[in-house]
């Protein structure tokens, strides 16, 4: 079964709408994967910001268990697939662990293949987290369909 590691900044907003999007969205499809998210200036065990919990709610997803890990070497060893926020995470995470530059790429790039960034909603409206988390599934959806062979 494959791992799929969702990582952003704080793993308080982003990765975790992708890691619960994601499980959603393969176990619709009746694709069996592990989802876990991740950050790399995680404070803590935070939960989930409101805002991306309420926007996951109105999904009829739930992040109120959520509580934020910081992003370390044994989970990026374990993870087949390591898929960032930005381009930014991509490079920190391949000049901390060159050995597993191979599987980390971001989230626009595994999915459409542009260097292009999601980003940070942090403090930002619920309309601007929808938003995200819009694009977040449109990106995951693109995945699951090359995973589909579609
Ligand atoms: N800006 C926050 C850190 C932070 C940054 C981004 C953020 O969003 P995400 O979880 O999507 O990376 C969450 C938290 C702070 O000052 O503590």
């Amino acid at each position: 079964m494959s791992k799929i590691l969702f990582v952003c900044t704080g793993n308080t907003c982003r990765s975790p709408m992708a890691e619960a999007l994601a499980r959603a969205l393969w176990q619709e499809a009746g694709i069996e994967a592990e989802f876990l998210s991740a950050g790399l200036a995680a404070w803590g065990e935070s939960p989930a910001s409101p805002e991306a919990q309420k926007v996951m709610a109105e999904k009829g997803l739930d992040l109120s268990e959520h509580r934020s890990r910081s992003l370390t070497a044994e989970m990026v060893a374990e993870a087949d697939l390591v898929l960032t926020m930005t381009r930014g995470h991509r490079d920190l995470i391949i000049e901390r662990w060159p050995q597993f530059a191979h599987k980390v790429h971001t989230l626009w790039y595994h999915a459409r293949g542009e260097d292009r960034d999601v980003l940070d909603p942090f403090g930002g409206t619920v309309e601007e987290y929808r938003q995200v988390a819009g694009e977040i599934e449109e990106l995951l959806k693109r995945i699951l369909e090359q995973e589909k062979g579609v």
